[in-house]
């Protein structure tokens, strides 16, 4: 469905996108995962044929960007990460307007506004003012907005930054459903679990480049461990700081991370080690034993954390 190779995209002396390898298949779920900045938003630009190709190859739907932007763009869906709604329109005339624009008749496209407002929970909002919608359910609406015209391939920019944890899980549900249908979905994120919970595969992006690909569980078992400890010492009791103490526990784990408040003891067995550390005197004021994530395997890519 895509196929970039050495997609390269710069402004002006800057490179936003410095060479990257991607091949989306039909029907999968793909997240380009990365913090602020990484380049994602420049990489969906170019997929959406609305920003050109720097350098490097790209097709989507076996098309050229460059000669067959119209043909793409029908045949896509984009959601971006600002809501672009028209405040001037009402929630399904929002549907009706843009339907139009893809040049839908009259009489299918209401047809069609219909059907989405009920998939995406608004048809008792139909005839609200936009202004008036909760976060979410703007959301809902752009991504409804994006389905007008039946897409094969629907792009989605960010698609829960900004909303509360049920708002998100509300999109969640539906890009569910979606893949469910058939559609490819392509999204960007900064959020880890958002990554895990919606993709099948998935490019950590940094810097512009691609730093790892693979499934979410596939990226755990090779960069990370199968558990973390993490240990939050009262620094100023033990009169120590969190990287003084590091020497003090590096052989318990495979890997030890120093975050600003804790440190991070990758292992195999979590309770385990924080036995060991207690048995050592050394006397964390807090301990969390959980499963490692992608948030770990940035940190072990990076040396950074996803979000600041
Ligand atoms: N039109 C532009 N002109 C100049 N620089 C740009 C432009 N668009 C993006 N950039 C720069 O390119 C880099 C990558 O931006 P991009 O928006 O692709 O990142 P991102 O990973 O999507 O992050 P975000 O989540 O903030 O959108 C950033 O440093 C940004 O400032």
């Amino acid at each position: 469905m895509i196929h970039a190779a050495g997609l390269r995209k710069s402004f002006g002396d800057f490179e936003a996108v410095r060479g990257i390898d991607v091949d989306v298949r039909r029907g999968e779920a793909f997240g380009f995962l990365g913090p602020n900045g990484a380049g994602k938003s420049s990489t969906m630009r170019m997929i959406a044929a609305v920003s050109p190709v720097s350098d490097g190859q790209l097709r989507i739907l076996d098309r050229d960007p460059a000669t067959d932007g119209p043909e793409i763009r029908a045949r896509i869906g984009v959601c971006p990460q600002e809501d672009t709604l028209d405040t001037e329109l009402n929630v399904r005339d929002n549907l009706i307007v843009y339907g139009r624009y893809f040049g839908l008749p009259r009489a299918e496209v209401r047809e069609r506004a219909d059907e989405l407002l009920e998939f995406v929970q608004l048809t008792e909002k139909a005839k609200a003012k936009v202004d008036d919608l909760s976060g979410g359910m703007k959301r809902r609406l752009t991504i409804a907005r994006s389905l007008i015209n039946r897409p094969e391939l629907l792009l989605l920019d960010e698609p829960t930054t900004g909303l509360d944890p049920q708002a998100r899980h509300v999109v969640w549900d539906r890009l569910f459903r979606l893949k469910q249908q058939g559609v490819t979905l392509v999204l960007t994120t900064h959020y880890m679990d958002e990554a895990e919970q919606l993709t099948d595969r998935l490019v950590v992006m940094d810097k512009g480049l691609i730093v790892a690909e693979g499934s979410p569980l596939e990226l755990i078992a090779t960069h990370s461990t199968r558990e973390v400890a993490e240990l939050r010492f009262g620094v100023a009791s033990e009169g120590d700081t969190h990287e003084a103490l590091v020497g003090k526990v590096e052989d318990l784990a495979d890997r030890v991370e120093v975050l600003p408040d804790r440190l991070l003891l990758y292992t195999t067995d979590g309770e385990e080690t924080v036995a060991k550390v207690h048995e050592r005197g050394l006397e964390p004021v807090a301990t969390l034993v959980r499963r490692s994530t992608l948030e770990d395997v940035f940190l072990r890519l990076t040396g950074r954390t996803l979000v600041d």
